[in-house]
């Protein structure tokens, strides 16, 4: 012990050792500084760090990704939210988040959900790459924040900025078309839920016309190529169709008909829902591009013209104003997204107002009729399979004189596939509304109400 007490230098030594040091480290600095040139010092300084440092500090790098950008929806967000689940079945924790919203099929397998806190690892050109959900309270709305943290070592960085997010967007876009959804708007969280869209109708198995068939499909053709064209003309690559005509005459089919053609999501709004036309807009400019925006029954969606409402609810109801709506139509519509359709249905497009239905406001105006002889004969091949019967004749005759909806010849249709009991039973209904509609013209004649006389004959 005395020995090794001995062998420590002195205090005087070890001054004298670190003054030395001090006086060598600043004439190094002051050559340093004063003859290389200041590139050459950052370069020299930047290897001096990673050599001593790399192995100590973290070589990791994290990007956020927030469920919102400029006050609308991040789209890398939702491409995330779309493409993770597809890396889940191979995760390797004791539990994974599981469910479905698919009520018609409830023996189907459920969905995979992204599990909070969990770290999901992708493959990308031999680079491993972390992906993490993360959730944080909030005291005001939505309550919750979500955001997804995607990690890869610092080096790959600028390659993940710029092919891996490329890559994200193109696989999330894949899987979104061959699968489509219907959102419609939650307002408590500020958000738009999806289920699995599971409507078939399509252009070919809805029976319309031929001519409004071809004219819809052209119109849709010429959209979804027409970038450069609405480009070259000036006007916001948007299409807006208005659907009219009584309960029961295909407007909803006809959405998912659409939809199914073009590929794109549906996001149905409730105007009634929206508190106000700020909401309103929120709610508008955060649907995606490569989408259809559905308001049904605009009639009573907005302003005063909304009397569908209890007298609680009757203030909700009058927030969102037709100038609000229009606003949207033409000017926001405009100037936000492309390649986009909004759909506004009514069972009264007398009831608009013509602020709605002047020229260049929606683009197109369809009228969704009662049943025609071409249209029963497509209904009765999709549901029962035949071209020919001899009731054909007598049915096609009644189809021509009384208001009857394609709802309610299927309607007839599904309840056998026995084609003589299913033609015999339409026959009946077409009889009846017959002998009924001559009983209700006849009293309106006798009443003397031109009004309603002219309106029935104008409804057929
Ligand atoms: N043109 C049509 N072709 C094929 N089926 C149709 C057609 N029109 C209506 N249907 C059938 O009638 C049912 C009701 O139609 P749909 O809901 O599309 O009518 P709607 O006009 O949207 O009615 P509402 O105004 O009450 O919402 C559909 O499920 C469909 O089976």
């Amino acid at each position: 012990m005395a020995s090794l007490y001995n062998q420590a230098p002195s205090v005087s030594a070890v001054f004298s050792l670190y003054t030395s040091f001090s006086a060598i480290m600043m004439l190094f600095r002051t050559i340093f500084n004063d003859i290389v040139p200041k590139q050459i010092q950052d370069h020299i300084t930047g290897k001096v760090v990673d050599f001593f440092f790399s192995s100590y500090l973290p070589s990791r790098f994290t990007f956020v990704i927030e469920k919102e950008w400029d006050s609308v929806e991040n789209i890398t967000f939702r491409a995330a939210e779309v493409y993770l689940p597809t890396l889940l079945s191979g995760l390797s924790t004791g539990n994974i988040v599981v469910g479905s919203s698919n009520l018609k099929n409830p023996e189907a397998q459920p969905k995979l959900g992204i599990p909070i806190d969990t770290n999901i690892t992708d493959e990308f050109e031999g680079i491993h790459l972390e992906w993490t959900l993360h959730s944080v309270e909030t005291k005001n709305s939505p309550y919750e924040k979500r955001f997804f943290h995607l990690t890869c070592e610092k080096e790959f960085r600028k390659k993940i900025m710029t092919e891996y997010f490329t890559y994200l967007m193109k696989s999330a876009d894949n899987i979104l078309r061959e699968s489509l959804k219907i959102y419609t708007y939650d307002r408590r969280n500020s958000c738009w839920l999806s289920t699995i869209f599971e409507h078939h109708p399509t252009l070919e198995t809805l029976a319309i016309e031929s001519h409004l068939k071809t004219r819809i499909i052209d119109d849709l053709d010429a959209f979804s190529q027409g970038k450069d064209y609405f480009k070259s003309v000036g006007r916001a690559w948007k299409r807006g169709y208005l659907l009219y005509g009584p309960p029961g005459t295909g407007k909803s089919s006809m959405v998912a008909a659409i939809a199914n053609y073009m590929k794109y999501d549906i996001y149905d709004l409730q105007l009634q829902s929206v508190r106000d036309d700020g909401e309103l807009r929120r709610i508008l400019t955060s649907t995606p591009n490569r989408s259809i925006l559905l308001i049904e029954d605009i009639d009573c969606g907005y302003g005063a013209s909304c009397k569908c409402q209890t007298k609680e609810t009757k203030e909700d109801c009058e927030r969102v104003s037709l100038s609000g709506l229009l606003s949207f139509v033409d000017g926001l519509w405009s100037s936000c997204g492309e390649e986009r359709i909004i759909i506004l249905t009514t069972n009264h497009k007398e009831k608009l107002d013509p602020a709605l239905l002047r020229p260049g406001r929606m683009d197109i105006h369809i009228l969704m009729g009662y049943c025609t002889p071409f249209v029963f004969r497509k209904l009765v091949a999709l549901y029962l399979k035949i071209d020919d019967h001899v009731l054909f004749d007598p049915i096609e005759k009644l189809v021509l004189k009384v208001c009857v909806t394609p709802a309610e010849v299927t309607q007839q249709l599904m309840v056998t596939k026995n084609a003589d009991i299913a033609l015999k039973g339409l026959l009946e209904l077409l009889e009846n509304k017959t002998m009924k509609e001559e009983e209700d013209t006849k009293e309106i004649e006798d009443g003397g109400d031109t009004r309603k006389l002219n309106q029935m004959k104008k409804d057929k």
